[in-house]
């Protein structure tokens, strides 16, 4: 590895600026370290490009009444019989990950928290700020060489790395449609992925390849096989340039977009090598469904809080997951429950904790191998129902061959309502998550569920939705407008009053980034009032971030 190591260039050329400084910014961004990211953006910026003008390409044909669909020219992938490369022994028993952010304080405690596995996440739950990338990055380079330390800066407590946990670490970067603007290469940003990922790599492929631990990562937001094909081709020349064996670096993928459910096969196909796994990313699956969706006014979903794994579309993509996985000697990894631990109300938070275990429960005995918990009190309730149903390490001897999903399946409306309070739960949650995320804070406890970008998404893009069909039905012809179920019609005047009153609703309660409200409010106006609906909210919010 040191021979390899010594060929890459430790200069970037003179095309790379970082704009901007950040405290730990000389560990983490060294000339090799910049070099090597200059490398990757060179050679797959371009594709990367291409991809993301794909997508908008797909979702202009879905706009005018397409509907997604089994690809034909694939067909023999999905008929043939293959599998994936062996999974490594480190990723044979992930019955519970727990997933957080990537400051100090969280990368020590879930290491520490006796999960099977803890996904550092660069993605949903981090807001980009510089000082964040910076800081989870040395955290990361600190955590893998064992001597990661903090101390909470108002009470002193220390936090340290217990030497014996066991924990594996799986770092997921941002999705490709997220630029790092404060590394740019002839005056283009870096993509947040390459930034994330390459970096990460750069600093601790050779230490965590020599424990036989990966290095390992999440792939979020993926479309489709294409894009699967470009992070293959990523992962392998950062391989061959940091002089680690081909297929070492291990990847589950996130299918948590509508266009990829239908391309699970071709997604392990393209990632045969190295792909251990699909994870059910239930949060962002939704919003993908609500995105793709956005000018059929057949699919309008009911209010957020109805939209559950229980509701067939979403029982159905799991359900295909799992088979598919299976089939293909891959993992199938469950989701996120919502629910956390509710501090000082013993009968709310064990209502909580049965709705996690019930979530957890299901998936066990649909055939998942492991599943995703947020908060360290959740290892034990999610631990507790998979030792129960899952005595090997995982489940892959359940091929699930009775699962038989067809397109209607995966795109079926669901049945339920909007209502009064369900629409201004929406406007209250983006604007405290947006207000926080601008605040550089991705992750926050609202009404004691979980809410990061993919759960915000939901209710900005439920927002857009009911207004559009609310107040500009009329446009598009014969279907009746929206109404709340107590009749009221959903237009801008309801939106209005809701979000002009939060302050007033909001007011004597603790609210994280209070001072950030009066942004957020004007942010998710801009967002909802759009004439088309914006890709991603973070999109727009990355420009008013420090
Ligand atoms: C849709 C998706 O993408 S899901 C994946 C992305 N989302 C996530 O990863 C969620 C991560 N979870 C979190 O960020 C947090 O649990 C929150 C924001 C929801 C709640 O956090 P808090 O309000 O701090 O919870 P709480 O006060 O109960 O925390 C108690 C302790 O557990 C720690 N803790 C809470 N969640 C986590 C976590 N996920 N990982 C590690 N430690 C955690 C807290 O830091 C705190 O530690 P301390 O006692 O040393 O101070
Ligand atoms: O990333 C996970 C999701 O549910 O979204
Ligand atoms: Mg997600």
């Amino acid at each position: 590895m040191a021979d390899a190591a010594r060929t890459l260039p430790t200069e970037p050329a003179s095309g790379l600026v970082v704009a901007a400084d950040a405290a730990g910014q000389q560990e983490v961004l060294t000339p090799a370290a910049l070099a090597f990211l200059e490398g990757l953006h060179r050679r797959f910026d371009p594709v990367r490009q291409a991809r993301l003008a794909d997508r908008r390409a797909r979702q202009a044909r879905f706009d005018a009444g397409e509907l997604p669909d089994f690809r034909a020219d694939t067909r023999a992938i999905r008929e043939g019989d293959w599998t994936v490369a062996p999974v490594p022994a480190a990723l044979q028993d992930r019955r519970v990950e727990i997933t957080g952010p990537v400051d100090p304080k969280m990368v020590i405690n879930a290491l520490n928290s006796g999960a099977n596995c803890y996904m550092a996440d660069f993605e949903d739950s981090t807001s980009p700020t510089w000082a964040n990338q910076i800081t989870g990055q040395q955290a990361l380079i600190r955590a893998v060489a064992g001597d990661l330390e903090w101390t909470a800066p108002g009470t002193g407590r220390q936090y340290r790395l217990d030497p014996a946990a066991n924990t594996v670490l799986i770092v997921r970067p941002r999705g490709w449609h997220l630029d790092e603007k404060h590394v740019q290469v002839d005056g283009q940003r870096l993509s947040g992925s390459l930034f994330d990922l390459g970096l990460f790599a750069f600093h601790n492929a050779a230490a965590l390849h020599a424990r036989g631990r990966g290095p390992y990562f999440y792939l979020p937001k993926l479309q489709s096989m294409e894009e699967a094909a470009l992070w293959d081709a990523v992962l392998g020349h950062i391989e061959t340039t940091l002089g680690l064996p081909v297929g070492t670096m291990k990847v589950t993928v996130l299918i948590e977009t509508l266009p990829a459910a239908f391309e699970m096969d071709e997604i392990l196909h393209a990632l045969r090598g190295r792909i251990a796994g699909l994870n059910c990313g239930r949060w962002d699956y939704i919003f993908s469904y609500l995105k793709t969706f956005r000018r059929h006014r057949d699919r309008v979903l009911p209010e957020r809080g109805q939209v559950g794994m229980t509701q067939p579309f979403l029982k159905a993509y799991s359900e295909l997951l799992i088979r598919t996985c299976h089939r293909r000697g891959a993992h199938a990894m469950g989701g996120m429950a919502a629910q956390i631990p509710i501090a000082g109300d013993p009968v709310a938070n064990n209502e909580a904790l049965e709705r996690v275990r019930r979530d957890k429960v299901r998936e066990a005995e649909a055939g998942h191998d492991g599943t995703w918990v947020a908060h360290p009190a959740l290892i034990p309730v999610a631990r507790e129902v998979f030792d129960a149903r899952m005595p090997g390490p995982n489940q892959l001897q359940r091929r699930r061959d009775d699962v038989a999903v067809d397109r209607d399946a995966l795109l079926r409306p669901s049945i339920g309502t909007i209502t009064r309070k369900g629409f201004d739960d929406n406007v209250e949650v983006c604007v405290r998550y947006l207000a926080a995320w601008l605040d550089g804070n991705g992750c926050v406890p609202i009404h004691w569920l979980m809410e990061d970008a993919a759960t915000a998404e939901i209710a900005r893009a439920q927002l857009w939705q009911w207004l559009h069909w609310g107040e500009r039905c009329g446009d598009h012809g014969e279907r009746p407008c929206l109404h709340l179920d107590d009749g009221t019609p959903i237009d801008g005047s309801l939106f209005d009053r809701a979000l002009l009153g939060l302050p007033a609703r909001l007011a004597g309660q603790n609210v994280a980034a209070a001072g950030r409200i009066a942004e957020a409010i004007e942010l998710l106006d801009r967002l909802t009032h759009a004439d088309d609906m914006p890709e991603f909210l973070t999109l727009a919010a990355y420009e008013r971030l420090a």
